[in-house]
């Protein structure tokens, strides 16, 4: 059934401040998964709502490995969004995909971990599909908005996710190449697959900062750079995502990630965990 948008977006390293929305509110959204990274932003961007998330809080506060990504993934649930947008500071892995360059990936490596990966486990059991894990009209969107603003954006990508927080060392970045990554960060992973759970389609775009660690006679990846290029970049992602306001189609499909639940819970109705299927009303209510 078509409905209206409701972009959530998760903003991460160097784009805490946010996208100047228009009639926005602060609110703090209370989970049962604990506390989101903080208040959200809600409001709107050429008519369309936008409820926005900065993933480090206030201040790039929170490390990449404490990130509550379950928290952040139910609150924009609650807030009533209906898709899902990161933004992300990346280091390539790939010489064609440059420093200033943008990135919609479409495929995950997972290399973290310790992080709650899931919103389910003893009590409700659910395998959801992840091997499309990114949503594809959300990526090509976001791939016409960044074209449309004259930046260079390659249409996919595989990005992996390191625990961190230190950068790679030359060894593992090399490995990573040749394992077929393109781009690295710290914090997809979970949060990628916790949308799916969610039933939020999921993309991210990515802000090419650094070529991390396996280039010869190049000094590695620093936090400084990252910012560095980020500062530079950061008025072209907030324009692109008014692009991609704008030209949204007046209304939004429904989309088969929204019923990514209907067949993933393992768990006989008689034999479900109560409390935690208490938890769950935001994510998976509507399969419950
Ligand atoms: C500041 S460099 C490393 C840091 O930047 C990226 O953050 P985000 O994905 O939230 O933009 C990377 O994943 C690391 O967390
Ligand atoms: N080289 C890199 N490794 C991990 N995360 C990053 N974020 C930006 N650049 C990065």
């Amino acid at each position: 059934m078509a409905g209206a948008w409701h972009i959530g977006i998760v903003g991460g390293s160097g784009l805490a401040a946010g996208l100047d929305l228009e009639n926005a509110q602060e609110i703090e959204v209370e989970s049962p998964f604990g506390l989101p990274s903080g208040p959200v932003t809600t409001g709107t961007l050429g008519g369309v709502r936008f409820t926005f998330l900065a993933r480090h809080g206030a201040g790039h506060r929170i490390p990449p490995s404490a990130v509550n990504y379950r928290a952040n993934i139910d609150a924009l649930k609650r807030c009533g969004v209906t898709d899902v947008i990161a933004l992300s500071a990346i280091g390539s892995l790939n010489e064609a995909m440059a420093p200033g360059h943008f990135v919609a990936v479409d495929q995950f490596i997972d290399r973290t971990s310790g992080r709650e990966g899931s919103f389910f486990g003893p009590g409700m059991v659910a395998h959801v599909s992840l091997a499309d894990p990114v949503c594809d009209r959300l990526r090509s969107a976001l791939v016409a908005a960044v074209t449309a603003e004259g930046a260079t954006v390659h249409d996919g990508g595989t990005y992996l996710a390191m625990e961190g927080p230190q950068f790679s060392t030359r060894a593992e970045s090399r490995l990573y190449q040749a394992w077929g990554a393109d781009v690295i960060g710290m914090t997809a992973m979970p949060e990628a697959r916790l949308a799916r759970e969610a039933e939020l389609p999921y993309a991210l775009l990515g802000m090419v900062t650094d070529y991390d660690s396996w280039r010869e006679n190049e000094a590695g990846v620093d936090a400084a750079a990252v910012l560095a290029v980020m500062a530079a970049n950061v008025a072209t992602a907030q324009q692109a995502m008014r692009r991609f306001a704008a030209d949204l189609p007046p209304e939004r499909e429904a989309s088969p990630i929204d019923r990514a639940l209907d067949f993933a819970i393992m768990t006989a109705p008689a034999q479900r965990d109560r409390a935690l299927a208490a938890k769950l009303q935001a994510v998976a209510g509507r399969v419950l």
